[in-house]
């Protein structure tokens, strides 16, 4: 299992060595790095170590995808439209920028798979390995579809896991009784000895409703836009017009008291149980719609990792609060940057100890 190993041998070492001398980390950027080492070898099936040496910057294919997405969602924010076309056909300033790192996303993975398929060919692999990128060149598709799939992929599963754990530790950490349910559900496996399995993962709701009410009021993706193919009219009768853009907002809507109700701002994971006050693993999760929690997205385009999601964020936030607690350097409430992902502003800052505690 790709992350066991990242979680075993590079992110609890770190940790580790961090509580013993008391050096304050990033979570946000042990985070990013841990899920693009993931994401990467999931879907292409190779190591960029960004966890191995965080003292190193990042990859410059993590870079390049950090300036694209922030100029693309720059786009967006701008009032007059006009202003970036005419950079882009100037091929000046952001625009220029964001030419560049499309190029070097494109021609480092155009070179990815240029490796895999010569090994590929060399070792006769027809079946090749379990990564994406293996399983799509092995069914025969090829080309800038192969690439382009890959990418989205790499976008996709690689920032919105980070965010959204980011943002849960620091919600734990003032809200103490929330973590002791979690470390509790943790050991109720065992003693919290046993290595977590797929089976145990599934099994762990009260850690899924934290996850759910974080995502609530901390979107990993704060809003999302689309462009009307055609006319059309909304449920509630607002005509659209083709070319319109449409945009749906889950951070307003993870906060509207029509949805959630006069608590909405408040972090409770009992509101995701269908009978709040009985949580832990006897108590069922409610079933919410996802056109009144659209964090993943609803309808025929909803997020194709969801589940992988909750299953990765699960694995590592069990772990690692069975082992460490945090606690933030600094008491002000971090601020919330909706980009293309959503990131916390100048990072997490904690110091590290080690769980002496048996819940
Ligand atoms: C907390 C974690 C995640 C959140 C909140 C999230 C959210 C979303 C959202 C809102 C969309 C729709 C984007 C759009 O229509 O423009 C989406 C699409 C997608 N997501 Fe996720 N995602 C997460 C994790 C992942 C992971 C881990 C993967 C893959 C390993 C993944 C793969 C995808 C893919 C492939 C799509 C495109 C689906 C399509 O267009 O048909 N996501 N995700």
């Amino acid at each position: 299992m790709t992350l066991e190993e990242e979680v075993q041998n590079r992110l609890f070492p770190l940790l580790e060595s961090a509580s013993e001398n008391d050096t304050v980390l990033d979570l946000q950027d042990i985070l990013k790095r841990l899920t693009f080492d993931n994401i990467c070898k999931v879907s292409l099936g190779m190591d960029p170590c960004c966890l191995a040496d965080i003292s190193k910057p990042l990859p410059p294919l993590a870079a390049a995808f950090d300036t694209a997405s922030e100029i693309i969602a720059m786009r967006a924010a701008t009032p007059v439209f006009a202003v970036w076309k005419m950079k882009r056909a100037l091929n000046v300033g952001s625009e220029k920028r964001l030419k560049e790192a499309v190029k070097l996303v494109h021609d480092s993975i155009a070179e990815i798979i240029r490796i895999k398929k010569e090994k590929f060919q060399r070792d006769c692999l027809c079946g090749g390995g379990g990564d994406l990128l293996s399983r799509l060149l092995s069914a025969g598709h090829d080309g800038e579809v192969v690439r382009d799939m890959v990418i989205s992929f790499l976008m996709a599963g690689r920032d919105t896991t980070s965010s959204a754990m980011t943002w849960l530790f620091w919600l734990l950490t003032w809200h103490r009784g929330v973590e002791k349910e979690i470390v509790s559900e943790v050991m109720s496996l065992n003693n919290g000895q046993k290595p977590l399995d797929y089976e145990d993962l599934k099994e762990m709701n009260y850690i899924k409703a934290c996850l759910c009410e974080c995502m609530r009021l901390y979107p990993p993706v704060a809003w999302d836009s689309k462009h009307a193919a055609n006319h059309d009219v909304l449920p509630d009768g607002t005509p659209v017009y083709e070319g319109d853009r449409v945009t749906y907002f889950p951070y307003g809507m993870g906060r509207m008291e029509k949805i959630w109700g006069k608590d909405r701002f408040e972090f409770r994971p009992d509101r995701w149980f269908s009978e709040p006050g009985k949580e832990g693993a006897s108590a069922g999760l409610k079933s919410v719609s996802p056109y009144m929690f659209p964090v993943f997205q609803a309808g025929p385009r909803v997020c194709l990792g969801k589940e992988m999601a909750f299953i990765q964020m699960k694995y590592v936030v069990a772990s690692v609060l069975r082992r460490f607690e945090f606690s933030p350097v600094g008491s002000d409430q971090p601020v919330f940057v909706p980009l293309l992902t959503a990131f916390m502003a100048g990072g997490l800052k904690v110091r590290i100890r080690k769980r002496t505690i048996m819940v």
